[in-house]
């Protein structure tokens, strides 16, 4: 047991989905998984584990923002050896290409969160994706005739933000606004593990045309099918 976590060792894969909704989490585990068992229910922060395509394989919810996230992949890598983790997260797209609906791969994560800052002081590390696990998910969404997307994502410490500099994030390259992957990826590095962000477009932060809850499911689907279907290769039993 871990403090936000009342899992026993071994009742969580070394691979897992990391949604920020533990209820879609929920959705993920009865919908795509077999033979699955809720391995944590602390603060309603549902983790599950069962079995895609025979592989062993766990989903969690994390939560909203850098520090929740970070609190639950640090329990996840330290205590229970997880070494594979997939964010499966929604995000605000800031890029005229980029439309609502569309699947983002994020390489990297850009951030105005303060953790990284104070982790490395003077220093501008670069939070950053596995290859691998971004190569096996690009041709898994190539091999569906999805139009996938991969890049830049930024991390914001709100979601609320009156001095938010959106165009000049636009104008640099970043495709659209979530909050955790740039803890994901670094926190990740510490421990050894492999980790990448897959992100659904909910809604276009220029245009502020969004997705209905029934057009979400539909896409969340694609983007939960790429993620497990990217997983399995690197899932041992
Ligand atoms: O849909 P999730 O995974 O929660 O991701 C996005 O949605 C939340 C904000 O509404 C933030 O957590 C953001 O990163
Ligand atoms: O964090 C998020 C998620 C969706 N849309 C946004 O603008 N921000």
């Amino acid at each position: 047991m871990s403090i936000h976590i009342n899992a026993k060792q071994g009742d969580i894969a070394d691979t897992i989905l990391l949604p920020g909704d533990p209820l879609r989490a929920k959705y993920i585990a009865e919908t795509f998984l077999d033979d699955v068992v809720c391995y944590n229910e602390v603060r309603n922060m549902l983790g599950f584990t069962g079995y895609y395509k025979g592989k062993r394989i766990s989903v969690q919810g994390t939560g909203m923002g850098v520090p929740s996230i970070s609190i639950y992949i640090h329990e996840l890598m330290e205590e229970y050896g997880v070494k594979n983790l997939i964010r499966v997260g929604t995000c605000g797209a800031i890029q005229k290409d980029v439309k609502v609906r569309d699947v983002i791969l994020a390489q990297s994560a850009s951030s105005d969160s303060y953790q990284n800052r104070k982790l490395f002081k003077n220093i501008e590390y670069a939070p950053t994706s596995d290859f691998e696990l971004l190569l096996s998910s690009y041709n898994e969404a190539k091999k569906k005739g999805m139009q996938i997307k991969v890049g830049n994502v930024f991390t914001a410490d709100s979601f609320y933000d009156e001095n938010g500099n959106i165009e000049q994030l636009a104008e640099y390259g970043v495709l659209a606004l979530e909050m955790e992957s740039s803890a994901l990826f670094t926190i990740s590095k510490k421990f050894d593990a492999r980790a990448l962000s897959i992100l659904t477009v909910s809604d276009h932060v220029l245009t502020g045309e969004a997705t209905s809850s029934e057009e979400r499911q539909t896409t969340f689907n694609e983007m939960i099918e790429v993620a497990l279907d990217a997983a399995v290769p690197f899932i041992e039993a």
